[in-house]
């Protein structure tokens, strides 16, 4: 790998009154694709609003180029394009002017002609200025897609399930975007129930689950399991 850009150290999160993992510690390197997998309520999305600092651990800290995120602030926030379950379209903003709205808001230099081309990968060419208040969630979540075709320039993606609700074709065209900002040295950070259709990135899974207590409980009871069974064949 090369010299690790985001490091992940120490994790521990809880969430009411639960643990949902402790001590979760990865490294990512540029140009890496990281699928967070694992079952619903596993600590998915929660994972991901910590590495956005959306959200703060108990314990541990991330870090974006050497630096925790809550420190690097600003800097950590423009190298960072998050798009969550909730998509951040503005309903009573026509398609376009979320586009334009959202490269404010992310400090992007804004260029119209990128913006249409970005409408057109997603399929929204003949939605360019219809309120997105009026679109369906697919429709939705392509809006909020499409601010990827304008990120190319941003190091960090953190998206959380971006292809539910994409047809067969919204998924193949983000898949190769995906592929394509991986390859330039990009990192994606991406919570899917589903393999990544990405073909030559670097990939690295991480699995919440793995992390948590409780399965550790598990892994400990299966280990006095086999140490009491020992005992018992030793005793005969
Ligand atoms: N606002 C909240 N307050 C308390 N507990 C919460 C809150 N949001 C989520 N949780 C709990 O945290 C756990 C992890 O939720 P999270 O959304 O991170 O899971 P996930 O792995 O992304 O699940 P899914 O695959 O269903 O989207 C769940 O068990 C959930 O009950």
């Amino acid at each position: 790998m090369t010299d690790p850009i985001l490091e992940v150290r120490n994790l521990t999160c809880e969430r009411g009154e639960r643990t949902l993992f402790q001590g979760l510690t990865f490294a990512v390197g540029e140009g890496t694709l990281v699928r967070i997998a694992g079952s619903n309520g596993a600590g998915k999305t929660t994972l991901l609003r910590l590495m956005t600092g959306l959200m703060r651990p108990v314990e541990g800290e991330v870090l974006w180029r050497g630096v925790p995120i809550a420190k690097a602030a600003q800097d950590f926030w423009r190298e960072l394009c998050y798009i969550g379950h909730r998509n951040g379209v503005k309903d009573d903003l026509s398609v376009i002017e979320n586009l334009r709205i959202n490269a404010r808001i992310a400090s992007l230099p804004y260029d119209e002609e990128k913006a249409l081309e970005a409408l057109h990968a997603v399929g929204l060419s003949d939605y360019v200025d219809v309120p997105a208040g009026q679109l369906s969630q697919g429709q939705r979540r392509r809006v909020a897609l499409a601010r990827l075709w304008l990120s190319r320039s941003v190091a960090l993606w953190v998206l959380d399930e971006p292809f539910t609700a994409l047809d067969v074709k919204g998924v193949a065209r983000l898949a190769d975007l995906i592929g394509a900002h991986v390859k330039e040295g990009g990192i994606v950070m991406l919570v899917t129930h589903q393999e990544v259709p990405v073909e030559g990135a670097s990939l690295m899974v991480v699995e919440p689950e793995r992390w948590s207590p409780l399965r550790r409980t598990a892994e400990e009871r299966a280990l006095a399991d086999s140490d009491a069974r020992e005992a018992e064949n030793e005793a005969h």
